[in-house]
């Protein structure tokens, strides 16, 4: 079994830890994401280690993911395990006092992306067979009803629902897929959502203990890497420290 990793949003968090993580245990990297720059570096860093091919990749155009997928030099073309990562939030506020761009947004990339570059790669996926992975970066916001979650949490639900439905149309192929879906975990991700909001983001992970980027990337690498008849279907992680709240009422 060849092991080349497709990474989507692997330039920052989860992403670009998931590039260190596979690339310690000597996988070759495929690694895209819209800013180049981070690329580079990311290859720079890395390719002393491990094969290392990057591609400037917006996953909300179809055609972009097609063209680099099927660009892919001959060495990492047989692609054994996708980690469709990248994703965002937007607008915290209230569904209310959202632009509906924001909302477009989120769904471009975490539901039209994920789907684009799950289509463009599964005939590959499909060719390797037993062993090979689709790893799709879900969230608790699919599951965890909150204030400003409106449809972030909406679209990892769609992620968590289609990987639960791609499993049944892969059933006898040997290619797995898992939803991952981590809790509180620090990388930029609030930075984004909130549009830059330094305040925020050190009061949101201060003074608890967050998940880090590495935390999830290790649960990737192990999903990724169990004996090819096992299929973790769905994992929930969240750092000790998180747990549920309750139900809001409004009083008179
Ligand atoms: N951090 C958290 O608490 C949690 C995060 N998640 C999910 O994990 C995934 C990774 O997030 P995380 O690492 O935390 O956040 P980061 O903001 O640190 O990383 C997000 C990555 O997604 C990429 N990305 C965003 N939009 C696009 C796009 N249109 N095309 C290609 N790449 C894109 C970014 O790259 P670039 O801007 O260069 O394109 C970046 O590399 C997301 O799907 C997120 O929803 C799930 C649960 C918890
Ligand atoms: O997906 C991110 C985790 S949370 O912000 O919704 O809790």
């Amino acid at each position: 079994m060849n092991r080349i990793v497709f990474i989507t949003g692997a330039t920052s968090g989860f992403g670009r830890a998931c590039a260190w993580r596979f690339a310690e245990a000597g996988w070759s990297l495929v690694l895209t994401g819209r800013r180049e720059e981070r690329l580079t570096e990311l290859q720079a860093q890395l390719k002393d280690k491990v094969p290392v091919h990057t591609a400037v990749l917006d996953v909300r155009d179809s055609q972009a993911v097609k063209q680099v997928v099927g660009a892919l030099p001959e060495a990492f073309r047989d692609v054994t395990c996708l980690v469709n990562n990248a994703g965002l939030a937007l607008a915290p506020q209230p569904a209310q006092a959202v632009d509906l761009d924001d909302w477009q947004t989120m769904i471009d990339t975490n539901v039209s992306g994920l789907v684009n570059v799950t289509h463009a790669l599964l005939p590959t996926l499909i060719g390797q067979g037993a062993g090979a992975s689709i790893i799709n970066l879900g969230s608790v916001a699919a599951d965890t009803p909150y204030p400003g979650n409106h449809v972030y949490g909406a679209t990892k639900a769609f992620v968590r629902q289609f990987s639960y439905n791609l499993r049944c149309d892969l059933l006898g192929t040997g290619v797995r897929v898992t939803d991952i879906a981590p809790g509180l975990a620090e990388t930029e991700f609030t930075l984004v959502r909130t549009g830059g909001d330094r305040a925020t983001h050190d009061k949101l992970y201060g003074s608890t203990t967050p998940l880090t980027a590495e935390d999830i990337a290790e649960q990737i690498f192990h999903v990724a890497t169990l004996p090819a008849h096992v299929n973790i279907n769905r994992l929930e992680v969240m750092p000790v420290r998180q747990a549920w709240g309750g139900f809001a009422i409004d009083r008179d």
